[in-house]
């Protein structure tokens, strides 16, 4: 059993339906138990954005998902993370969950499992590339081996058109009023992505 674990923090969505096509993706593999999880929503935020109906009718589709402890992360031996830009970086939920796992890494309970980032920006050079190479930073810290998007396995990468996907990692592009949806071909590369954080994490557990 290969162990794979979605865990992802999203505001309107966008993030919630690339972690499904990760997630599939993921199952492909033989073997593969695969977990989608959300980082927790801060109260503070919750209350700001309770009148912003794009707002409510996405956190309403994630109420099912479990939210995300630390325990997970043990539990798996590959995680492919889902995080949107803040001013071309991870958001604070994001970065409060990595903080708050010191203990994990002071034992270096992640070292050497496979890694991989799916993003999402509003607009094309909002931070596609800087939320997955400074989100990397901190992963690297922990010890995981990261997984990135070879070009060879997403020819859709060579395109001029606004759509995500990068060397660096899967994405996709909601649009500065956030009224886009994931293109069918950012939504093929993130499962490419979940397939291949799972066949590394297979092999790197031998
Ligand atoms: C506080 C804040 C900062 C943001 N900063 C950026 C940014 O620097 N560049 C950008 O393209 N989009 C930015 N966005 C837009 C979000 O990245 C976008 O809403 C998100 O990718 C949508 O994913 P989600 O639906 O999963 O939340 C920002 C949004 C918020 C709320």
């Amino acid at each position: 059993m290969t162990k794979i674990l979605v865990p992802y923090y999203s505001t309107y969505g966008h993030i919630h339906t690339m972690a499904k096509a990760v997630a599939e993706g993921a199952s492909e593999v033989e073997g593969a138990e695969v977990k989608i999880v959300r980082v927790e929503e801060f109260e503070v935020v919750k209350e700001a954005m309770s009148g912003q109906d794009a707002y409510v009718q996405a956190q309403k589709a994630q109420e099912d998902i479990p939210v995300a402890t630390h325990d997970d992360l043990k539990w798996a031996d590959g995680v492919v993370w889902g995080i949107p830009t803040r001013y071309g970086s991870m958001p604070a939920q994001m970065k409060q969950f990595l903080d708050s796992a010191g203990a994990l890494w002071m034992n270096g309970e992640l070292e050497g499992k496979a890694t991989g980032i799916f993003t999402s920006t509003g607009s094309i050079h909002g931070g596609q590339e800087t939320t997955a190479i400074t989100s990397l930073v901190p992963l690297l810290h922990f010890g995981f081996v990261y997984v990135g998007l070879p070009y060879g396995e997403n020819p859709e990468q060579l395109t001029t058109d606004g759509i995500g996907g990068s060397p660096y990692s899967a994405s996709t592009v909601a649009g500065p009023d956030g009224s886009a949806q994931p293109d069918e071909r950012d939504l093929t590369m993130a499962k490419r992505l979940g397939k291949r954080v799972t066949t590394v994490a297979k092999a790197l557990r031998g």
